[in-house]
Protein backbone atom coordinates (compact mmCIF):
# COMPACT_ATOMS: atom_id res chain seq x y z
CA UNK A 1 0.00 0.00 0.00
CA UNK A 2 0.72 3.39 -0.88
CA UNK A 3 0.76 6.27 1.52
CA UNK A 4 -0.70 9.39 -0.12
CA UNK A 5 -0.80 11.77 2.96
CA UNK A 6 0.70 12.52 6.29
CA UNK A 7 -0.21 14.62 9.32
CA UNK A 8 1.22 14.90 12.44
CA UNK A 9 -1.93 15.49 15.19
CA UNK A 10 -2.04 15.14 18.98
CA UNK A 11 1.28 13.96 19.13
CA UNK A 12 0.01 10.86 16.83
CA UNK A 13 -0.41 10.73 12.77
CA UNK A 14 -3.36 11.13 10.49
CA UNK A 15 -2.23 9.11 7.26
CA UNK A 16 -4.12 7.91 4.00
CA UNK A 17 -2.61 4.94 2.09
CA UNK A 18 -3.82 3.62 -1.24
CA UNK A 19 -3.66 0.05 -2.40
CA UNK A 20 -5.60 -2.22 -4.83
CA UNK A 21 -8.45 -4.37 -3.64
CA UNK A 22 -8.63 -7.86 -4.33
CA UNK A 23 -12.18 -7.71 -2.86
CA UNK A 24 -13.10 -4.73 -4.51
CA UNK A 25 -11.52 -4.65 -7.81
CA UNK A 26 -10.59 -1.19 -7.73
CA UNK A 27 -7.57 0.82 -5.84
CA UNK A 28 -9.26 2.28 -2.56
CA UNK A 29 -8.29 4.93 -0.18
CA UNK A 30 -8.47 3.84 3.43
CA UNK A 31 -7.26 6.86 6.22
CA UNK A 32 -5.98 5.65 9.63
CA UNK A 33 -5.05 8.14 13.25
CA UNK A 34 -2.10 6.64 14.80
CA UNK A 35 -2.48 7.56 18.44
CA UNK A 36 1.42 8.43 20.45
CA UNK A 37 1.02 4.85 21.93
CA UNK A 38 1.29 2.77 18.44
CA UNK A 39 5.21 4.23 18.61
CA UNK A 40 5.99 1.70 21.42
CA UNK A 41 4.10 -1.04 19.73
CA UNK A 42 0.48 -2.11 18.69
CA UNK A 43 -2.77 -0.43 19.85
CA UNK A 44 -6.46 -1.57 19.33
CA UNK A 45 -8.40 0.13 16.57
CA UNK A 46 -11.72 1.38 16.23
CA UNK A 47 -12.94 1.13 12.33
CA UNK A 48 -15.58 4.12 11.47
CA UNK A 49 -18.17 3.49 8.79
CA UNK A 50 -19.17 7.08 7.51
CA UNK A 51 -22.48 7.90 5.59
CA UNK A 52 -23.66 8.40 2.27
CA UNK A 53 -21.56 10.42 0.23
CA UNK A 54 -18.78 10.58 2.49
CA UNK A 55 -15.25 9.51 1.53
CA UNK A 56 -12.52 8.40 4.37
CA UNK A 57 -12.35 12.21 4.55
CA UNK A 58 -15.57 13.42 6.56
CA UNK A 59 -14.87 11.61 9.56
CA UNK A 60 -10.98 12.11 10.33
CA UNK A 61 -11.76 16.25 9.37
CA UNK A 62 -14.86 16.52 11.12
CA UNK A 63 -15.68 14.39 14.32
CA UNK A 64 -12.73 15.63 16.08
CA UNK A 65 -11.61 12.16 17.24
CA UNK A 66 -8.15 12.62 17.65
CA UNK A 67 -7.73 13.88 20.60
CA UNK A 68 -9.82 11.62 22.59
CA UNK A 69 -7.95 8.88 20.59
CA UNK A 70 -4.58 10.15 21.31
CA UNK A 71 -5.34 10.05 25.09
CA UNK A 72 -6.86 6.77 25.06
CA UNK A 73 -4.00 4.96 22.55
CA UNK A 74 -6.59 4.01 19.64
CA UNK A 75 -6.16 4.13 16.24
CA UNK A 76 -8.76 4.90 13.93
CA UNK A 77 -10.13 3.04 10.76
CA UNK A 78 -11.82 4.97 8.29
CA UNK A 79 -12.61 3.49 5.22
CA UNK A 80 -14.41 4.96 2.15
CA UNK A 81 -17.45 4.13 1.24
CA UNK A 82 -17.90 2.16 -1.47
CA UNK A 83 -15.69 1.33 -3.94
CA UNK A 84 -14.69 3.99 -6.83
CA UNK A 85 -13.02 4.36 -10.37
CA UNK A 86 -14.49 4.72 -14.43
CA UNK A 87 -15.28 1.16 -14.54
CA UNK A 88 -17.39 0.58 -11.44
CA UNK A 89 -21.15 1.27 -12.02
CA UNK A 90 -23.36 4.58 -10.12
CA UNK A 91 -26.49 5.05 -9.72
CA UNK A 92 -27.97 5.27 -13.38
CA UNK A 93 -29.52 8.82 -12.55
CA UNK A 94 -26.55 10.07 -10.89
CA UNK A 95 -28.17 9.70 -7.72
CA UNK A 96 -26.61 10.43 -4.24
CA UNK A 97 -28.06 7.90 -2.53
CA UNK A 98 -26.67 4.64 -4.57
CA UNK A 99 -24.18 3.48 -6.10
CA UNK A 100 -20.50 5.40 -5.70
CA UNK A 101 -20.54 6.33 -2.04
CA UNK A 102 -23.21 4.48 -1.30
CA UNK A 103 -22.09 1.12 -1.01
CA UNK A 104 -24.54 -0.04 1.54
CA UNK A 105 -21.81 -2.19 3.39
CA UNK A 106 -23.19 -5.61 1.61
CA UNK A 107 -22.00 -7.83 -0.86
CA UNK A 108 -23.53 -7.33 -3.77
CA UNK A 109 -25.55 -10.73 -5.53
CA UNK A 110 -26.69 -8.86 -8.93
CA UNK A 111 -25.16 -7.88 -11.78
CA UNK A 112 -23.42 -5.21 -12.66
CA UNK A 113 -23.01 -4.34 -8.90
CA UNK A 114 -21.64 -7.93 -7.81
CA UNK A 115 -18.36 -7.25 -10.07
CA UNK A 116 -17.46 -4.93 -7.31
CA UNK A 117 -19.62 -3.79 -4.59
CA UNK A 118 -18.44 -6.48 -2.12
CA UNK A 119 -17.94 -3.26 0.98
CA UNK A 120 -19.24 -5.93 3.37
CA UNK A 121 -16.28 -8.12 2.92
CA UNK A 122 -13.81 -5.25 2.37
CA UNK A 123 -14.65 -3.39 5.62
CA UNK A 124 -14.44 -6.51 7.61
CA UNK A 125 -11.90 -8.78 6.34
CA UNK A 126 -9.59 -7.49 3.54
CA UNK A 127 -9.05 -3.97 5.12
CA UNK A 128 -8.43 -4.95 9.11
CA UNK A 129 -5.84 -7.52 7.53
CA UNK A 130 -4.03 -5.16 5.76
CA UNK A 131 -4.25 -2.81 8.59
CA UNK A 132 -2.57 -5.28 10.84
CA UNK A 133 -0.13 -6.76 8.90
CA UNK A 134 1.09 -2.96 7.81
CA UNK A 135 0.27 -0.82 10.98
CA UNK A 136 0.85 -1.04 14.48
CA UNK A 137 -2.67 -2.07 15.13
CA UNK A 138 -3.85 -4.57 16.74
CA UNK A 139 -6.78 -7.46 16.67
CA UNK A 140 -8.75 -5.58 19.65
CA UNK A 141 -11.22 -4.04 16.87
CA UNK A 142 -14.23 -2.10 17.80
CA UNK A 143 -16.74 -0.54 14.93
CA UNK A 144 -18.80 2.42 14.97
CA UNK A 145 -20.71 4.23 12.05
CA UNK A 146 -23.30 6.93 11.30
CA UNK A 147 -26.14 6.48 9.07
CA UNK A 148 -25.41 4.37 6.01
CA UNK A 149 -22.35 3.59 8.39
CA UNK A 150 -24.28 2.94 11.64
CA UNK A 151 -26.39 0.22 9.12
CA UNK A 152 -22.85 -1.07 8.35
CA UNK A 153 -21.55 -1.16 11.72
CA UNK A 154 -24.52 -3.07 13.10
CA UNK A 155 -25.02 -5.54 10.54
CA UNK A 156 -20.65 -6.32 10.73
CA UNK A 157 -20.48 -6.90 14.23
CA UNK A 158 -23.64 -8.52 14.55
CA UNK A 159 -22.66 -11.14 11.60
CA UNK A 160 -19.56 -11.73 13.41
CA UNK A 161 -19.13 -13.06 16.56
CA UNK A 162 -16.04 -12.24 18.09
CA UNK A 163 -14.58 -10.32 15.22
CA UNK A 164 -15.21 -7.07 17.32
CA UNK A 165 -15.41 -6.22 21.12
CA UNK A 166 -17.64 -3.10 20.26
CA UNK A 167 -20.28 -1.66 18.53
CA UNK A 168 -21.67 1.90 18.80
CA UNK A 169 -22.98 3.99 16.37
CA UNK A 170 -24.63 7.89 15.64
CA UNK A 171 -28.25 8.03 13.77
CA UNK A 172 -28.12 4.33 12.12
CA UNK A 173 -30.32 2.87 9.22
CA UNK A 174 -31.17 0.75 11.80
CA UNK A 175 -34.22 -1.23 9.85
CA UNK A 176 -32.82 -1.04 5.78
CA UNK A 177 -35.86 -3.30 5.03
CA UNK A 178 -37.79 -0.65 6.09
CA UNK A 179 -36.90 2.13 4.53
CA UNK A 180 -36.45 3.69 0.95
CA UNK A 181 -32.75 4.08 1.24
CA UNK A 182 -32.43 1.11 2.25
CA UNK A 183 -35.29 -0.58 -0.85
CA UNK A 184 -33.31 1.09 -3.82
CA UNK A 185 -30.18 -0.02 -2.28
CA UNK A 186 -30.73 -3.66 -1.37
CA UNK A 187 -33.14 -4.07 -4.42
CA UNK A 188 -30.27 -3.16 -7.09
CA UNK A 189 -27.71 -4.78 -4.97
CA UNK A 190 -29.40 -8.11 -3.51
CA UNK A 191 -31.96 -8.21 -5.95
CA UNK A 192 -35.78 -8.42 -5.97
CA UNK A 193 -36.54 -11.03 -3.53
CA UNK A 194 -36.60 -9.31 0.17
CA UNK A 195 -36.14 -12.79 1.63
CA UNK A 196 -31.57 -11.82 0.83
CA UNK A 197 -31.98 -8.62 2.30
CA UNK A 198 -33.39 -10.13 6.08
CA UNK A 199 -29.56 -11.08 5.99
CA UNK A 200 -28.02 -7.26 5.74
CA UNK A 201 -30.65 -6.03 8.21
CA UNK A 202 -29.80 -5.16 12.11
CA UNK A 203 -33.07 -5.63 13.52
CA UNK A 204 -33.29 -8.88 12.19
CA UNK A 205 -29.94 -10.37 13.19
CA UNK A 206 -30.76 -9.10 16.24
CA UNK A 207 -33.95 -11.29 16.51
CA UNK A 208 -32.57 -14.18 14.86
CA UNK A 209 -29.07 -13.91 17.26
CA UNK A 210 -31.78 -13.62 20.57
CA UNK A 211 -30.31 -16.17 23.39
CA UNK A 212 -27.03 -17.22 21.11
CA UNK A 213 -23.64 -16.70 21.48
CA UNK A 214 -21.97 -13.31 22.11
CA UNK A 215 -24.05 -9.91 22.73
CA UNK A 216 -22.47 -6.69 22.06
CA UNK A 217 -24.19 -3.74 23.98
CA UNK A 218 -25.38 -1.13 21.39
CA UNK A 219 -24.76 2.31 21.94
CA UNK A 220 -26.43 4.72 19.71
CA UNK A 221 -26.73 8.32 19.83
CA UNK A 222 -29.99 9.97 17.84
CA UNK A 223 -30.64 13.75 17.31
CA UNK A 224 -34.32 14.22 17.64
CA UNK A 225 -34.18 16.98 14.76
CA UNK A 226 -32.81 14.86 12.26
CA UNK A 227 -34.48 15.27 9.11
CA UNK A 228 -33.84 11.85 8.52
CA UNK A 229 -35.27 10.57 11.43
CA UNK A 230 -39.06 9.22 10.45
CA UNK A 231 -38.82 7.83 6.87
CA UNK A 232 -35.40 6.66 6.56
CA UNK A 233 -33.69 5.71 10.61
CA UNK A 234 -36.57 4.82 12.82
CA UNK A 235 -34.49 3.85 16.16
CA UNK A 236 -38.10 3.05 17.43
CA UNK A 237 -37.76 -0.19 15.32
CA UNK A 238 -34.39 -0.79 16.75
CA UNK A 239 -35.52 -0.18 20.61
CA UNK A 240 -38.67 -2.06 20.05
CA UNK A 241 -36.33 -5.43 18.68
CA UNK A 242 -33.66 -4.80 20.88
CA UNK A 243 -36.75 -4.96 24.31
CA UNK A 244 -38.26 -8.11 22.46
CA UNK A 245 -34.27 -10.04 21.81
CA UNK A 246 -32.97 -8.99 24.90
CA UNK A 247 -30.17 -7.52 23.63
CA UNK A 248 -28.81 -4.73 26.04
CA UNK A 249 -29.04 -1.41 23.80
CA UNK A 250 -28.12 2.37 25.56
CA UNK A 251 -30.64 4.79 23.09
CA UNK A 252 -29.71 8.18 23.29
CA UNK A 253 -32.19 10.89 21.98
CA UNK A 254 -30.34 14.16 21.75
CA UNK A 255 -32.61 16.80 21.85
CA UNK A 256 -32.77 19.27 18.88
CA UNK A 257 -29.26 17.59 17.47
CA UNK A 258 -29.75 16.91 13.51
CA UNK A 259 -27.74 14.52 11.09
CA UNK A 260 -24.49 16.22 10.79
CA UNK A 261 -20.88 15.86 11.79
CA UNK A 262 -21.52 18.88 14.33
CA UNK A 263 -23.81 16.03 15.96
CA UNK A 264 -21.26 13.68 15.84
CA UNK A 265 -18.34 15.48 17.10
CA UNK A 266 -20.66 16.54 20.02
CA UNK A 267 -20.72 12.80 20.96
CA UNK A 268 -17.80 11.06 19.86
CA UNK A 269 -16.05 11.13 23.32
CA UNK A 270 -18.47 8.85 24.74
CA UNK A 271 -18.31 6.32 22.03
CA UNK A 272 -14.39 6.37 21.97
CA UNK A 273 -14.76 5.77 26.03
CA UNK A 274 -17.61 3.21 25.27
CA UNK A 275 -14.98 1.38 22.77
CA UNK A 276 -12.22 2.01 24.98
CA UNK A 277 -13.64 -0.18 28.11
CA UNK A 278 -14.41 -2.86 25.99
CA UNK A 279 -11.17 -2.90 23.85
CA UNK A 280 -8.68 -1.06 27.12
CA UNK A 281 -10.15 -1.63 29.78
N1 LIG B 1 -25.94 15.21 -0.17
C1 LIG B 1 -27.14 14.93 0.51
C2 LIG B 1 -26.92 14.71 1.99
C3 LIG B 1 -26.13 13.48 2.25
C4 LIG B 1 -25.84 13.32 3.71
O1 LIG B 1 -26.45 13.93 4.55
N2 LIG B 1 -24.89 12.45 4.00
C5 LIG B 1 -24.55 12.21 5.37
C6 LIG B 1 -24.76 10.75 5.65
S1 LIG B 1 -26.48 10.34 5.33
C7 LIG B 1 -26.59 8.64 5.59
O2 LIG B 1 -25.83 7.81 5.35
C8 LIG B 1 -23.11 12.60 5.61
O3 LIG B 1 -22.46 12.07 6.47
N3 LIG B 1 -22.63 13.56 4.82
C9 LIG B 1 -21.26 13.98 4.84
C10 LIG B 1 -20.95 15.14 5.73
O4 LIG B 1 -19.73 15.47 5.83
O5 LIG B 1 -21.84 15.72 6.35
C11 LIG B 1 -28.13 16.05 0.30
O6 LIG B 1 -27.82 16.85 -0.53
O7 LIG B 1 -29.15 16.06 0.99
Amino acid sequence: MEQIAANRAFGGWHRRYRHRSQTLGCDMVFAVYLPPQAEHGPVPALYWLSGLTCTDENFMQKAGAQRVAAELGMALVAPDTSPRGDDVPGDPEGAWDFGHGAGFYVDATQAPYDRHYRMYTYVTCELPALVEAHLPVDERRGISGHSMGGHGALICALRNPGRYRSVSVFAPIGNPTSCPWGHKAFSRYLGEDQAAWRDWDACELITRNAGQGEVLPILVDQGTADSFLDEQLKPEVLARTCEAAGHPLNLRLQPGYDHSYYFIASFIEDHLRHHAAALIG
